[in-house]
C-alpha cells in the first residue's frame, strides 16, 4: 500500500492540513478538489517528490525517509503530470527520453502506448502533447513502478488519446497490480476511472 497518514504540507504556510489517504494495489483512487485545495501538493508528497510538515508517508509497510527525485523508495513511483513538455528535455529524441530509465526495452514500452517507429525519432517539438505523453507514460512504466501517480495527465489531451491512456495505465494494473492515484478536476473522468475518490475541500479564503 502506499499512504499518506495526517499530511500537513505546503510551501510557507500549509496548503493541506491533516490529509490521509490509501492506494492499495491494484486499486485507482481519485483525488479531486477545488483549484488551490491542494491536490498537486498532496500527490508530489506521495511521489516522495516534496517534504511534508508533517505526517508519514508509508509504501508497502515502509516508512519513507528522503523526500526527493534520487530517494531509493521512488523508483517504486511512476509520475505523469499535465504538461509533457516540461517533464521532457526538448533536445531529446522521444527514443532518447524513454531510454533513459528504459534501456533496451524502448520498442517494447513504446508498443505498450502505442508509439510508431517514426514518432520515436521525433523531438518534442515535432510530436502533439498526446504523442509526448504516450512517451512520457512509456519512461513511467519503464521501471515497472508499484504505484503510478497521474497528476491531471490528460488534461491537454482530446477524449480519445485520455481513453487509449487510461485503457494502457489499466492494462498495466491488471497485469502488475499496481495501485494509481489519479488528480483530475474532471468527475465525470474520476467516476469512470478511479475505484474511489477523495475530495479535498476548498483552500480557506484569504
Ligand atoms: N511551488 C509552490 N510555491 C508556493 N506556493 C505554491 C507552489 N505550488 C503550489 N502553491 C500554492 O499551493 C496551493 C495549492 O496548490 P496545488 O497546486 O497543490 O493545488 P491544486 O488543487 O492541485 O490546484 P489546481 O487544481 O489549480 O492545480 C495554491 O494556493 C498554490 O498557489
Amino acid at each position: 500500500m502506499l499512504t499518506g497518514t495526517g499530511i500537513t504540507a505546503g510551501y510557507r504556510e500549509p496548503v493541506v492540513t491533516g490529509v490521509s489517504l490509501t492506494v492499495r494495489p491494484g486499486q485507482t483512487v481519485g483525488l479531486a478538489g477545488p483549484s488551490g485545495s491542494g491536490k498537486s501538493t498532496v500527490a508530489r508528497v506521495l511521489a516522495l517528490l516534496h517534504k511534508p510538515f508533517a505526517g508519514t508517508v508509508e509504501i508497502d509497510g515502509e516508512e519513507v525517509t528522503g523526500f526527493r527525485f534520487k530517494a531509493a523508495q521512488r523508483t517504486r513511483i511512476g509520475v505523469l503530470f499535465q504538461q509533457p513538455r516540461l517533464s521532457v528535455d526538448p533536445r531529446f529524441t522521444l527514443r532518447r527520453a524513454i531510454a533513459e530509465p528504459a534501456g533496451d526495452r524502448v520498442e517494447e514500452l513504446a508498443d505498450l502506448v502505442m508509439l510508431t517507429g517514426d514518432l520515436l525519432d521525433r523531438r518534442p517539438h515535432e510530436v502533439s502533447d498526446g504523442q509526448l505523453q504516450r512517451a512520457c507514460l512509456a519512461r513511467a512504466l519503464a521501471l515497472n513502478p508499484r504505484y503510478l501517480i497521474c497528476d491531471e495527465m490528460t488534461t491537454m489531451l482530446d477524449a480519445s488519446t485520455t481513453a487509449a491512456l487510461v485503457g494502457v495505465i489499466r492494462a498495466y494494473q491488471e497485469r502488475t497490480n499496481a495501485g494509481v492515484l489519479a488528480i483530475s478536476h474532471d468527475s465525470r473522468l474520476l467516476a469512470r476511472w478511479a475505484d474511489e475518490t477523495v475530495t479535498l475541500s476548498a483552500p480557506p479564503p484569504r
